[in-house]
């Protein structure tokens, strides 16, 4: 379909504040309402704000059950449906509040000095388990330690993870443990501790014992395991259940009857997203993958930057069901398997992305949030076998009829490597396309690598094609969503393996008539960033470049990235001291001499993922080298400025791109 205005206007950058986000769809227990987390972006403000609706299965008008100034999230459904808790930052950190279904002021359950980040009802609906972080052992102290923290600013710092992104300054001592919390009010109480981060607690069935999640390998400081444990509510000694150096398992879920335990991940947690996560079940026997032949992997693997992420569980249904989200060829489906072994199926399919889901608790019916690339998200409900599907609400539909969108065209072609295997992307024609015509191309480039280009909305390509570009997005090797064979296949090889693919992707579409190929763009973000500054380094086809929070020299990366040390190990094929060439070889820095494509670079001066100095030395050295390259840098933004920055932030990052693309291509 080409793109035409109409009536309609064109999109622009301040159309974010357009957009409301809806997200974490929670089925009510008896499966007649739908509680969900609306977002918007405050112009005035220049925040967010978020509250919880409430709408009817059946249909109806969205109920607004918060309006606090604030950012209002996470709501879950006491069991007997009386009851809505969730987090709520409106005394300044996270804590759980309680509002009655009924309506009334929402009341304030914890106040835990460091804050909430995840609950989870009891089953009786008596106790909340929560996570919030504790003291832990503190270091050992030096002689005179006790005076000078008083007064000194110094920095002392000994364990390996001292930086995330996300987390102004410094990570502290403290753990994230498992408490509980009477869900009327009352003294916390803590069931986890010791020097360990547990995180994402579900109640057994029978409300006696909590699983989570942690990490308590005796290398935990070093490695990326992540285990699955039980504790007795009351605390007491954990109990493994899927546990062991070879583990990165999460988003555990019990069976109805409490006789055995769901999970998701995979056995080579150095690998991360770089292979096939799985559906497992632990029943006091030995651990089953239940999606064995499945070859895709489980969970959300979707890149865009106009979301509100929610994070969803396994859920397993009283008739022995478990549901679990699966990315396939840019889309997000929810499938379910059988507990006991089985073929699993698709349930929620289409050529969009489900962004999360939730059961009601007899498994009958389903709630979910999905975008597509011409609706960012809305709610839905459907059958336990994904049939009478009907949307809930329509957050969007005013605005998005009023302004001209492109339809993204969906292409497989051979890559130009040897193999010439097929490489799936989309293009979008500018608005306003004209048969005939040439127009300038802006090639986008996702990160990861091991991320995934959707069929979803995408706020910077829409606005690309607004402005009269012809986008083209693609899921080149490297990419989840194609097997692990797929997703693996640039280890030791960034850059090597991936250009191929994506160049065939840019000639396909300029064979097709409509593109001047003497006006061509390349951008991306973070490793999309690194795979724009090797691009340009290999090739001088492109006439302008942006790129963004990128990656520019592996050497630095692996010893200033949060990331750095395990993911540049596994992704590079060892330490530096033992790959040096692949540094080297594999450093788009490398080659910056044969870099003469004008250059934007724009990166956040927070950015503890790909820090600031990936860009500082590419621009150092493309200005010593006399080219065309200028930096823009975001003050107080970290590695996701494009999809949870300071709404400003987003809308000038945004002018910037169409600005440098405008003036060179
Ligand atoms: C979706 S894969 C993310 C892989 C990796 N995370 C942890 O190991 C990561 O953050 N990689 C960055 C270098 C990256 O490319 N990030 C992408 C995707 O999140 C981005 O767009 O920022």
């Amino acid at each position: 379909m080409g793109a035409s205005t109409g009536a309609k206007r064109r999109l622009t950058p301040e159309d974010i504040y357009n957009i409301t986000l809806v997200s974490d769809a929670q089925i009510s227990p008896d499966g007649r309402h739908v509680a969900y987390t609306q977002t918007i972006l405050d112009k005035e403000k220049n925040d967010y704000r978020s509250s919880i609706f409430v709408v009817p299965v059946d249909g109806g008008t969205p109920r607004r059950f918060t309006s606090a100034d604030a950012r209002d999230s996470f709501p879950r459904w006491s069991p007997d449906g009386s009851r809505i808790a969730f987090l709520s930052n409106r005394t300044g950190k996270s804590q759980v509040w309680m509002i009655s279904v009924d309506g009334g002021e929402a009341t304030q359950v914890t106040d835990l000095p460091e804050g909430v980040t995840y609950f989870a009802w009891s089953p009786d609906g008596s106790t909340l388990a929560l996570v919030s972080k504790t003291e832990a052992a503190q270091l050992e102290k030096r002689e005179g330690d006790e005076e000078d923290e008083e007064k000194s600013d110094v920095v002392r710092i000994t364990r390996i993870r001292f930086r995330a992104d996300g987390v102004s300054g410094f990570l502290d001592d403290k753990r994230s443990h498992i408490w509980c919390i009477p869900a009327a009010g009352g003294d916390p109480w803590q069931v986890t501790s010791g020097d360990f981060d547990d995180a994402w607690p579900v109640w057994s069935p029978g409300g006696h014992e909590i699983a989570f999640v942690s990490n308590r390998t005796e290398d935990r400081e070093y490695n990326t395991v992540s285990e699955i444990w039980a504790v007795p509510a009351r605390g007491g000694e954990a109990r493994p259940i899927a546990t062991g150096d070879d583990a990165y398992f999460g988003r555990p879920v019990w069976s109805v009857d409490g006789a055995a335990i769901a999970f998701a991940g995979h056995r080579q947690p150095e690998a991360g997203g770089a292979i096939d996560s799985h559906v497992w079940v632990a029943d006091g026997g030995a651990t089953r993958c239940l999606t064995e032949g499945l070859g895709r992997t489980v969970g959300d693997a979707g890149i865009n930057d106009t979301f509100a992420s929610a994070n969803p569980g396994l859920a397993w249904t009283p008739d022995g069901w478990i549901y679990f989200q699966v990315s396939d060829s840019g889309n997000t489906h929810v499938y379910r398997v059988p507990a006991g072994g089985g073929d699993p199926s698709l349930v929620v399919g289409g050529q969009r992305r489900v962004l999360d889901f939730s059961l009601s608790p007899d498994g009958s019916r389903i709630a979910f949030v999905a975008g597509d690339p011409l609706n960012p998200c809305d709610v839905y409900v459907c059958r336990a076998d994904g049939s009478d599907e009907r949307r809930l609400t329509a957050v969007n539909e005013e605005f998005f009829s009023s302004v001209a969108l492109s339809q993204p065209e969906e292409f497989r072609v051979p890559s130009h490597a040897d193999d010439r295997a097929e490489i799936h992307g989309w293009v979008m024609k500018p608005i306003g396309f004209e048969p005939g015509r040439k127009y300038p191309l802006v090639l986008e480039i996702h990160g990861g690598p091991h991320g995934m280009y959707a069929n979803h909305y995408f706020h910077e390509f829409q606005l690309l094609a607004a402005q009269g570009y012809v986008v083209v997005y693609t899921n080149p090797r490297g990419s989840q969503g194609y097997g692990t064979e797929y997703a693996s296949y640039t280890r030791a090889a960034w850059g090597e393996k991936d250009m191929p693919d994506l160049m065939a992707a840019v000639d396909y579409v300029i064979e097709q008539g409509y593109v001047d190929p003497n006006r061509l763009g390349v951008t991306g973000g973070s490793y999309g960033g690194y795979m724009t500054n090797w691009v340009i380094g290999h090739t001088d086809r492109f006439n302008a470049a942006v790129t963004q929070r990128c990656v520019s020299d592996l050497y630095s990366f692996f010893g200033t990235s949060d990331i750095g040390f395990n993911f540049g190990a596994y992704e590079w094929g060892g330490v530096p001291w033992e790959v040096r060439e692949n540094y080297v070889r594999l450093s788009p820095i490398t080659y910056v001499e044969n870099m003469k494509t004008p250059l934007l670079i724009i990166h956040s001066e927070e950015d503890y993922r790909c820090p600031i100095a990936q860009a500082e030395q590419l621009f150092i050295s493309l200005k010593i080298l006399g080219r065309e390259v200028e930096f823009v840098r975001f003050p107080n933004e970290n590695h996701n400025l494009s999809r949870s920055g300071k709404p400003k932030h987003r809308v000038e990052r945004l002018q910037f791109i169409l600005g440098w693309f405008q003036r060179y291509l």
